[in-house]
């Protein structure tokens, strides 16, 4: 066994682990990457990149599909099932290869292969080779599809979102179990390239809503393009031949079963935090087993641990991987003198469509952090003019605004250009802006933008009137 001393040790070479790894360099320290797995980041392989590019395919084919709507023919449609997976392949390989080339840039002594654990506070053994002695650490190990056990019995073709990236060609029919983000991306973007597609929620959640409304809005147009068995449990999946033969239940107890080429499990990931021996560091817990840390430092506790990126479970996202990797890394390098890194406003989009973004506070954080002391706004697109013009006018966004201040404090939206609307609105929460601030900037016409605005105006007029609830001071009422 070799043993080595390092500064920082970071487990983890994804979008966290390197962020955090030179961050801790430009601290001027010493440093090790520790990598059990391929390089090239989640994102890159298996993650953002390669599902947008099956998205872009299923775009196009969808834009021709809506054409004849316009009074433009485009003739026979005809989707080469070979030829779409080779360009998501080609094209990942290449957004993979611009990793490869910046871990090349990487000092080898810097660079460990093999699945780290802790042996101690400071002490790391990788594999049975290596032991780490660092005097600080930082965990940026990612998460993991989730495939409950029973469905793995049903063999191969129970798959996750890692294999469609590996496809050679689009299979014929997809179970997709799962209304999250992965579940309505994969599962739209596979109808859209001709592929026979049911979604199967166990209950009505919709990506990353949280606004009662918003997602019932969602569930309604989705649900008009898509077959989503709502409130439907998969009670059962067996293969049959080359086939699976998938039981459903749905809520009135009826039972259903279908064949599909492939089920893909898309009901969440975990964080890859039970394999590292967390005991012997010596850091709380919570009591799913990931480490207590403090988000404006990434430091567990007092330790000289600190985590980063979808392990700590806290918005698995990439920009949020590269910020948290930031500060853990720098941190990690100036210890114990840890200072608070920029957390920006939250902002999520799924790439489905009408896509969805949440930015800001959610409506049910606002229910319990603002209760009776925030206001909603709303425009519904399907007559808003530009949405209406190109076909689009379908979705809702509410706006959320504190009553007093008038500030501007998060939306939930699905609808046109959700993702460029996101930023908009994340950045106008981000520096603080009250609602008659925004309604005090450029509006161009005929946009989608002027659909914010009216929602912003339905704001205002809410924030003018009364709080909904008055709640009383109990210190300052008199007789209390
Ligand atoms: C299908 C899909 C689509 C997505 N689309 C988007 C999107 O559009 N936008 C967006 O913002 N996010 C998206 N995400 C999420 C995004 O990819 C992740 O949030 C991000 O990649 C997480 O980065 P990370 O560094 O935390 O993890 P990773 O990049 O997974 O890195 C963790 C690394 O740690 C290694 N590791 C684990 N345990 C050990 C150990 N014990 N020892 C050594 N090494 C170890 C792993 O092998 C891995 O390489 C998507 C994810 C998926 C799956
Ligand atoms: N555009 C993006 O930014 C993007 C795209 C893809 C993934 N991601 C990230 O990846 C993460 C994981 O995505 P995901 O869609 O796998 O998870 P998710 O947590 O978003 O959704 C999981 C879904 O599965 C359902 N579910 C859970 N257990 C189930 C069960 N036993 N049976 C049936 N349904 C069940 C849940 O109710 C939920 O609808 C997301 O949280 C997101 O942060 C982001």
């Amino acid at each position: 066994m070799k043993t080595i001393r390092t500064d920082v040790a970071v487990i983890g070479a994804g979008s966290a682990g390197l962020s955090a790894y030179r961050a801790a360099r430009a601290g001027g320290k010493r440093a090790v990457l520790i990598e059990s797995g391929p390089y090239g980041t989640t994102c890159a392989r298996v993650g953002c990149m390669p599902s947008k590019l099956l998205i872009a395919a299923a775009e196009a084919a969808h834009a021709l599909a809506a054409a004849p709507a316009f009074g433009v023919h485009p003739g026979q449609v005809r989707i080469d099932g070979e030829a779409v997976m080779a360009r998501v392949c080609s094209e990942r390989d290449r957004f993979v290869g611009f990793v490869l080339e910046g871990m090349e840039h990487i000092p080898e002594e810097d660079k460990l292969r093999g699945h780290a654990r802790f042996t101690g506070p400071r002490e790391l053994q990788v594999d049975e080779h290596t032991v780490v002695q660092a005097e600080r650490i930082v965990i940026a190990t990612g998460s993991s599809p989730m495939v409950p056990q029973e469905w793995q019995l049903a063999g191969p073709r129970v798959i996750t979102s890692d294999a469609v990236f590996d496809w050679t060609d689009l299979p014929r029919s997809v179970a997709v179990v799962g209304t999250g983000v992965i579940g309505l991306e994969l599962g739209q973007a596979l109808h859209r390239l001709g592929v026979r597609v049911a979604i199967y929620a166990r209950g009505g959640s919709v990506a990353q809503l949280g606004d009662p409304q918003v997602l019932a809005e969602a569930a309604r147009v989705l649900g008009a393009e898509l077959d989503i068995r709502f409130q439907t449990q998969v009670a059962h999946i067996q293969p049959d031949g080359e086939e699976l033969l998938l039981t459903s239940r749905d809520a009135a107890g009826q039972e259903r079963r279908e064949r599909y080429d492939y089920v893909l499990s898309a009901i969440g990931r975990k964080p890859n935090v039970h394999a590292l021996n967390l005991e012997l560091a010596q850091i709380a817990l919570d009591r799913r087993g990931i480490p207590l840390y403090d988000r404006h430092t990434m430091q567990c506790g007092s330790s000289a641990i600190f985590i980063a990126g979808d392990a700590d479970d806290e918005l698995p996202l990439l920009a949020e991987a590269a910020d948290q990797g930031k500060i853990a890394g720098a941190n990690a390098a100036r210890f114990p003198a840890v200072q608070p890194g920029l957390r920006r406003t939250p902002l999520t989009v799924a790439f489905c469509e009408p896509q969805i973004a949440t930015l800001g506070a959610g409506y049910q954080a606002l229910c319990a952090s603002h209760s009776g002391r925030f206001a909603v706004g709303m425009v519904s697109f399907s007559n808003q003019g530009r949405s209406r013009v190109m076909r689009q006018n379908h979705g809702m966004l509410r706006v959320y605004g504190e009553f007093g201040s008038g500030r501007f404090l998060g939306a939930e939206m699905i609808g046109p250009r959700a993702e460029h609307l996101g930023h908009l609105l994340s950045w106008a929460c981000q520096a603080g802006l009250t609602v008659d601030a925004m309604l005090d900037m450029p509006f161009y016409h005929p946009v989608v933008e002027e659909g914010v605005r009216t929602a912003l105006r339905d704001l205002a007029v809410q924030l003018a009137k009364e709080p909904p609830s008055p709640q009383p001071c109990p210190d300052c009422t008199p007789g209390t």
